[in-house]
C-alpha cells in the first residue's frame, strides 16, 4: 500500500506552478508516485488537475517545476517527447481516431515505439511493412487484454462509450509506458461498466505498471488508489492514504463537503 522509500519513483515532479493570466491554476504542486502505484489525483471542479495532467505530458508550459520520470529529469516540452519518455495518457474527452478501427488505433500507439514511426506508418515504408505483422499481433493482444478483441475490426466511433475508453487505454498500454495517466477514465460510465473499469485498472497494477488517476468518482479513487493528492484552488490541501485524506478536514470542507460522500 504504501510508498518504498528506497526506490526510484518512477514520478518525482515538485514545484509545479501555472497560471492563465490572473488565474492561479497551479502553485507549488509536487507529487512522487512510487513503481507500481495508482496514485489519484482529486479535487472540486476548476482545481487544476487537467491543468497538472496537461504540464506533465507536455501539452501546457508550466511557469515553474522540476520533471523526474525513472530518476532521469525529462522536460514536458511535448506531447511526443513526454510519449518517448515513457508517459501516455488517456483524455477526459476522448480522443480517439473515430474513423479508423480499434486495431490501428492501438497500432498507431505502438508506432511510438517503433523504428519506423508514425511516418513509416502513414506512408508504408519497408521498414514499416516488416514491423506491421507483429504491431498487428501485439495490439490484437492489447484489445484483449482490456476485454474488446471482438471489436479489433470495428471503427472507433462505433464502440459504446466505455468500449472506447477501454480502447483508450489499449493505445495507452501499447506506447509501453513507465507511467499510465488516465483522465477520469470512468466519466459517463454506467455502475457496471465502472466495475469492469476498476477490475482493468487493478489488472494493469498487478501486471507492474504504474498509473496516474484523476477521477470524479471518490468511491473508486478510494477503492484503487495507493496514494492521493488533493487540489483544491490549485494548491495541494492534502497528501496520503486514501484513509487519511477522506478524514482530512480540509478536504471534507474543500470538496467531499460540496455533496459527496467518501464510503
Ligand atoms: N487553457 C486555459 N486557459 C485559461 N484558463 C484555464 C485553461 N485551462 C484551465 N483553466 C482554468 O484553470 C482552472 C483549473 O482548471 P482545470 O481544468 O485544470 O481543473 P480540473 O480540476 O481539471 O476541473 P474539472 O474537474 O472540472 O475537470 C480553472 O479555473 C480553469 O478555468
Amino acid at each position: 500500500m504504501s510508498s518504498a522509500p528506497n526506490t526510484t519513483p518512477v514520478l518525482e515532479v515538485a514545484n509545479v506552478s501555472k497560471r492563465f493570466g490572473g488565474l492561479q491554476a497551479l502553485s507549488d504542486v509536487g507529487i512522487r508516485i512510487e513503481a507500481g502505484q495508482v496514485y489519484g489525483l482529486i479535487g472540486p471542479n476548476g482545481a487544476g488537475k487537467t491543468t497538472f495532467f496537461n504540464v506533465i505530458t507536455g501539452l501546457y508550459t508550466p511557469d515553474s517545476g522540476s520533471f523526474k520520470l525513472g530518476g532521469q529529469p525529462y522536460k514536458p516540452t511535448a506531447v511526443h517527447e513526454v510519449a518517448k519518455a515513457g508517459i501516455a495518457r488517456t483524455f477526459q474527452n476522448i480522443r480517439l481516431f473515430a474513423d479508423m478501427t480499434a486495431l490501428e488505433n492501438v497500432m498507431v500507439g505502438r508506432h511510438v515505439r517503433t523504428a519506423s514511426g508514425l511516418i513509416g506508418a502513414v506512408f508504408r515504408t519497408s521498414g514499416f511493412k516488416a514491423e506491421e505483422h507483429a504491431i498487428a499481433k501485439r495490439a490484437q493482444e492489447l484489445l484483449d487484454y482490456v476485454g474488446i478483441g471482438k471489436y479489433a475490426e470495428f471503427k472507433a466511433r462505433t464502440l459504446s462509450y466505455g468500449d472506447q475508453r477501454r480502447l483508450e487505454i489499449a493505445r495507452a498500454l501499447a506506447t509501453d509506458p513507465k507511467l499510465i495517466a488516465l483522465d477520469e477514465p470512468a466519466a459517463g460510465m454506467n455502475a457496471t461498466e465502472k466495475v469492469v473499469l476498476r477490475e482493468l485498472i487493478d489488472r494493469i497494477r498487478k501486471d507492474g505498471r504504474t498509473i496516474l488517476l484523476i477521477e470524479h468518482d471518490v468511491k473508486l479513487v478510494m477503492g484503487l488508489c495507493d496514494r492521493v493528492t488533493v487540489l483544491d484552488y490549485g494548491k495541494q490541501i492534502a497528501e496520503g492514504s486514501p484513509f487519511d485524506v477522506q478524514r482530512n478536514e480540509k478536504v471534507i470542507e474543500a470538496y467531499l463537503g460540496a455533496g459527496h460522500k467518501a464510503h
